[in-house]
């Protein structure tokens, strides 16, 4: 990891204090440590004026460190339904790696009850605000930049997945958790619930943890964690650059709901092109934008053996590997065999926990709430840490 040691106060060693305060932290090396005092000063005392935004994990602080350099400062709230856990794995993970598509980690806070993660500042917020949201700086997403999103996300992901060891995967991937820096460089951020994958086994079993719209059927569904439940999301997410819209839109006439059906109905009659988001007013490369999704429909294939590995998205999105079209199948919605109910219509006061509730076919039962992602999905998209029953 790049050493910032000129901006910060300290590093975690043996003969820190907060050594002593934190159990927590224990064996996280080569992370450097800011004083609360710092961090209050360099954001005004966390001041509205330079609040940029708030997530699950609480809310986010524009600052300027010593020597100038901008930076974002996470808070994790007392209230958070993310805790301690994930401010842990988010640091052992980030700290670690490396890569022009991965946010960095410029070091943390830990004292008393405070636990305050610091990254370099991204100038152009997330792909949710910008592309999918409000837009307030008026990005113009061209087909270029569109591309440039696409594998550059494309690249981070394979870089976790395949390029590390143990490999990482993410668990989260999805528009509010690509950030863009001033070039538009996209960015992915929030690793609070990665999971390393050691060479030796082919996934992990833990708690079901995403975004519902995003998160891989087969893993919602048993909890068998693999790479291909990123390239899942992703294949979500890619979508989405490319028309435009959230995958997940009840506003839209119902045959439009769903962005994959959608892509999937268009591909079976040839008429991908239809999809583009119509705001490029025709200005794009067709090939290319097909060529994205039908990349989108092979990541989110019923079968995770089917999706290509991220390296392969890569090639394929770049064109240096041939896309077959008789191996394009019907993709898989978690809709397709759990019946999501709203227990009614979710109220304007309601975004941020909406109880949702869900059956399905198996003996799994969602037993969370759910609190919405964001107000563009239409209601759609379902941010939650959801807890199945389950018998791995
Ligand atoms: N490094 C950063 N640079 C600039 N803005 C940031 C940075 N990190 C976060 N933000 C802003 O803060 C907002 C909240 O980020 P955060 O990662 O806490 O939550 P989220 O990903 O939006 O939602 P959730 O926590 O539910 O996944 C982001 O949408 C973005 O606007």
């Amino acid at each position: 990891m790049t050493c910032f040691s000129f901006l910060f106060s300290r590093k975690l060693d043996s003969s820190s204090k907060f050594c002593l305060e934190v159990d927590e932290v224990s064996g996280i090396h080569n992370v450097n440590f800011f004083s609360y005092k710092e961090l209050r000063r360099t954001t005004d005392d966390f001041s509205d004026s330079n609040k940029i935004g708030e997530g699950g994990f609480g809310s986010v602080y524009k600052a300027r460190l010593k020597g100038g350099l901008h930076a974002a400062v996470k808070v994790l709230s007392a209230t958070s339904s993310q805790g301690v856990d994930e401010f842990v794995t988010e640091i052992k993970v980030i700290s670690k790696i490396a890569h022009e598509n991965l946010v960095k980690l410029y070091g943390c806070c830990v004292e008393h009850d405070q636990r305050i993660l610091v990254y370099n500042y991204l100038e152009n917020n997330s792909l949710a605000h910008t592309l999918l949201g409000k837009n307030p700086n008026n990005i113009q997403f061209t087909w270029r930049t569109r591309y440039r999103i696409g594998i550059g996300v494309a690249r981070g992901l394979a870089y976790l997945h395949d390029a590390i060891q143990p490999h990482i995967v993410h668990r989260d991937i999805k528009a509010s958790n690509i950030l863009l820096d001033r070039d538009l460089t996209p960015k992915i951020s929030d690793f609070g619930l990665a999971k390393l994958i050691p060479a030796n086994m082919t996934h992990v079993s833990t708690r079901v943890a995403g975004t519902l719209g995003y998160l891989a059927p087969e893993y919602a569904i048993n909890g068998r964690l693999t790479r291909k439940a990123d390239i899942y999301s992703f294949g979500v997410l890619l979508a989405e650059i490319v028309c435009g819209r959230n995958n997940t839109n009840t506003r839209l006439p119902v045959e439009e709901h769903y962005l994959l059906e959608r892509v999937w109905e268009l591909h079976e009659r040839r008429e991908l092109v239809g999809l583009v988001d119509a705001s490029l007013k025709g200005d794009f490369d067709a090939e290319e934008a097909c060529r994205f999704l039908k990349v989108s429909l092979l990541c989110t294939q019923d079968n995770p053996k089917h999706r290509p590995s991220m390296s392969t998205v890569v090639k394929m999105l770049a064109g240096e590997f041939r896309i077959d079209d008789d191996k394009i199948k019907k993709p898989i919605l978690i809709t397709d065999f759990m019946d999501l109910k709203v227990r009614g219509p979710p109220k304007p006061s309601d975004s941020k926990s909406t109880s949702y509730a869900a059956s399905s076919a198996s003996e799994n039962q969602m037993t969370s709430n759910y609190s919405s992602d964001n107000s563009a999905s239409g209601g759609g998209n379902m941010a939650f840490s959801g807890l199945f029953n389950r018998s791995t």
